[in-house]
């Protein structure tokens, strides 16, 4: 019985050293682009939306270091604001001056009022941007909602399609001109591998019938691609692109609607820290469409990992991307 104790303590403990051995030995966090250059993104506007958590936080801190004007579109203020004070901190910290100074080339930080799950809410924030900001270089559709229980937004729509394409469809669709007359300027969308699990269901797209939350977050995914082609269609010769990409599996806290037992949360916590990967990590692909030069003139593309990737053929479907982009634009009121 004592032997058989010690060994399993033997083993757990090996297990440990083990995933800590795989997080330190392996590869550690690589900024794939615009290493030094902490000007790339000087004189640049830069609009992340879900900018107070996870990648969209890690987003903006690296472009903020690149030099850009960052505007974090947040739903809750208080959030948004201690968000931006750890950046600062972490940027006044890391020997960069503090970010809205003159002291160097470090950018500027803003908060702006956003909750994607109100179409008021989009207006009002376009609105306001189109008053105060005489330009807009990148938008990044980063905010998202993952396997919800069944909400609806303000509207009326099924939370995970509401906020994850309809309320970034309208947002990006009332964005445009100013984009346009920025350009060139850049939209980086993203997506989630889990877009292969899902179908544009056009017959219920509120989930009134039946609600599988996994599928109607895959199915939100896909129409961020499908959304991502048709507009790239539409943007050509604008040099105004849009890309979209997955960032892997990040450790964030897109899982805040999964429930796992108390005691069996340790684990879990053990297997994202050993295995996803960090926010710094998941945001390389953002930053890289939207600060590379390498990307320059690029649009309507899949990335993941800084590389273009293939997709799905239900992912490419024209007559699909095109469908969903009527519907919604009446579901958001573009048209009548
Ligand atoms: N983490 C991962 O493994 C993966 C993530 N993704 C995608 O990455 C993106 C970022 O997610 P991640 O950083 O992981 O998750 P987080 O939960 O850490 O961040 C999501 C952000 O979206 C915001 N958000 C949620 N609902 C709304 C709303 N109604 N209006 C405005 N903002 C809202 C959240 O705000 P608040 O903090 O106030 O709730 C938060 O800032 C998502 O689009 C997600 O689908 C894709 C594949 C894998
Ligand atoms: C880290 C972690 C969790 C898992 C979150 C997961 C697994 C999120 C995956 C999101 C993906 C893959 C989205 C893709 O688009 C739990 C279970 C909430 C418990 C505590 C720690």
């Amino acid at each position: 019985m004592a032997v058989a104790t010690v060994a399993a303590l033997l083993a757990a403990l090996g297990g440990a050293l083990w995933l800590a051995a795989r997080r330190f030995v392996g590869p550690t966090v690589q900024r794939l682009h615009g290493g030094g250059n902490s000007s790339l993104m000087h004189g640049k506007t830069v609009l992340i939306t879900g900018a107070n958590s996870g990648l969209g936080r890690a987003t903006a801190a690296e472009l903020l270091r690149l030099g850009a004007r960052v505007i974090m579109g947040c739903r809750d203020r208080a959030r948004a604001e201690e968000a931006a004070g750890q950046l600062r901190r972490e940027l006044r910290e890391a020997g960069g001056p503090e970010p809205g100074s003159d002291a160097g080339e470090a950018g500027e930080l803003v908060v702006k009022e956003l909750d994607l799950a109100s179409l008021r809410s989009v207006r009002a924030f376009c609105q306001e941007m189109l008053q105060e900001e005489p330009r807009l270089d990148v938008l990044i559709n980063n905010a998202g909602i993952f396997q919800c229980p069944y909400m609806k937004t303000e509207d009326g729509f099924e939370m995970q399609f509401g906020v994850n394409h309809l309320g970034h469809f309208l947002l990006t669709n009332l964005l445009l001109g100013l984009l346009k007359s920025s350009a060139p300027s850049r939209i980086v969308v993203v997506s989630s591998k889990l877009y292969k699990y899902g179908d544009i269901n056009f017959e219920d797209l509120n989930s009134e019938q039946s609600y599988n939350k996994s599928f109607c977050y895959s199915r939100s995914k896909l129409a961020n691609i499908l959304f991502t082609r048709e507009l790239a269609r539409r943007l050509e010769g604008t040099n105004v692109t849009v890309n979209v990409l997955h960032p892997g599996i990040v450790r964030t806290n897109l899982g805040r609607h999964i429930h796992i037992p108390l005691l069996v949360k340790p684990l879990f916590n053990l297997v994202s820290w050993a295995f996803f990967k960090s926010p710094v990590e998941g945001a390389q692909t953002s930053v890289y469409l939207a600060s590379s030069p390498e990307v320059e003139g690029v649009s309507g593309k899949y990335f993941g990992d800084c590389k273009e990737e293939e997709l799905l053929p239900k992912a490419m479907d024209e007559s699909v991307a095109r469908k969903l982009w009527d519907i919604s634009e009446v579901m958001v009121g573009l048209l009548k």
